[in-house]
């Protein structure tokens, strides 16, 4: 694989409705398009799903952008790659910096997919022609909320998700289990949650909920093993999960029984499918989780969650869902509450290039000699 060039090129698109967590409230959206050319002038795409600070992980655009640029481009530039999984295992001596990597890594799957003229779901082993896709109800108000579980029930999702913490629970849970009672239902609490909160969060198992998504610290892998003893609903670990080391010590302790996939958090696709593998061979039901992304990143979680063990319906939601225009083309929509896995080459969807340049606010190009 001959990389002739790559260009990094930071993008900023206002959400349609503001994303509510406990941690913030996202109303804008950076990211990073990576674009890797090879030299035939095939290009594969990634992005770097960081946001602009650091209130999901320690990553943000500027971070990402850095690392991209300074670290990680000169170790491409030095070292041949002939699969994508040589990208993977030549960044591992950088440390952390996930995001940053899985941008890059990611763009080479797509492009070493073209060049074979494969679709990425078949290069990465995925087997389904559609996945199932879940959608997210990120609000502070119980109507916001109730209005738009009938507007997603209206569009045919197959999984609700409801963000919670302390001061948003019980109560909320309680009336759209009400309104809703077959509802399939999760609640995500991006760490709000400690153990001295133990009784609040056994009484969410009146709700009869798929699972609880990250109650506590990501660094609190003992406290989410105590946990889940105590409890009947399912703990998904999130935030906690960056390595196949976190999976398997996670699954090992019982710290979770449910593990939300996110390529962008872990570092790649090629460590997001060694957890996969890993998690299939233990029993422990996957999904592929989503970060508020531009249509790359997206795409590529389609062929992701293409593979055997994505068994529950992930935030894959349509394009539609966040972008008054997306930056591919077509857009990913959800028909019946499944998003269609495409069997063209590499990630199986265009550029919009107008879209894409009218967003684009920073570019960055880094030129290869060609030995
Ligand atoms: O992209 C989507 O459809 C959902 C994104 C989403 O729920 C999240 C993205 C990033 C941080 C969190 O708020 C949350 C998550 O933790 O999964
Ligand atoms: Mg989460």
């Amino acid at each position: 694989m001959r990389i002739a060039q790559i260009k990094l090129r930071v993008i900023t698109m206002a959400l349609k409705s503001p994303f509510y967590t406990h941690l913030g409230t996202v109303t804008e959206r950076e990211g990073i398009i990576v674009e890797v050319i090879d030299s035939n002038g095939v290009s594969g795409y990634g992005e770097g799903v960081a946001f602009s600070t650091p209130w999901y992980t320690e990553e943000t655009v500027e971070t990402s952008l850095h690392i991209m640029g300074d670290v990680l481009i000169p170790l491409l530039k030095n070292q041949p790659i002939n699969h994508p999984e040589d990208a993977a295992i030549l960044f591992q001596s950088v440390r952390r910096n996930h995001m940053a990597k899985a941008g890059l890594e990611m763009a080479i799957w797509d492009l070493y997919a073209k060049q074979s003229s494969k679709s990425l779901a078949a290069v990465i082993g995925g087997t389904r022609e559609k996945i199932a896709s879940g959608v997210v109800v990120a609000s502070d108000s119980l109507k916001s909320c109730l209005n738009q579980i009938e507007k997603y029930l209206e569009e045919g999702y197959q999984r609700y998700k409801i963000k919670i913490n302390p001061n948003q629970d019980y109560s909320l849970l309680a009336e759209i289990r009400r309104r809703y009672p077959e509802l399939p239902l999760m609640a995500d609490a991006n760490s709000a949650y400690t153990l001295r909160d133990i009784d609040r969060l056994k009484a969410l198992d009146d709700f009869n909920l798929l699972m609880i998504e990250q109650p506590l610290a990501s660094d609190d892998i003992i406290e989410h093993a105590l946990l889940q003893k105590e409890i009947t609903t399912p703990i998904c670990l999130d935030e906690s999960i960056v390595s196949f080391n976190d999976a398997k010590n996670a699954i090992e302790l019982g710290s979770c029984k449910i593990i939300n996939i996110k390529a962008g958090r872990v570092g790649g696709l090629y460590e997001a499918k060694r957890i996969h593998n890993f998690c299939l061979s233990r029993g422990i039901e996957v999904w592929c989780g989503g970060m508020i992304e531009f249509g790359i990143s997206r795409a590529h979680n389609i062929a992701l969650a293409s593979l055997p063990g994505f068994t529950i319906p992930g935030d894959i939601s349509a394009s539609k869902r966040f972008w008054e225009e997306d930056i591919i083309t077509p857009e990913v929509s959800v028909k019946n509450g499944f998003v269609g896995v495409p069997d063209t080459p590499g990630i199986g969807f265009s550029i919009n290039e107008k879209r894409l340049k009218e967003t684009t606010r920073i570019e960055k190009v880094f030129k290869f000699e060609n030995k």
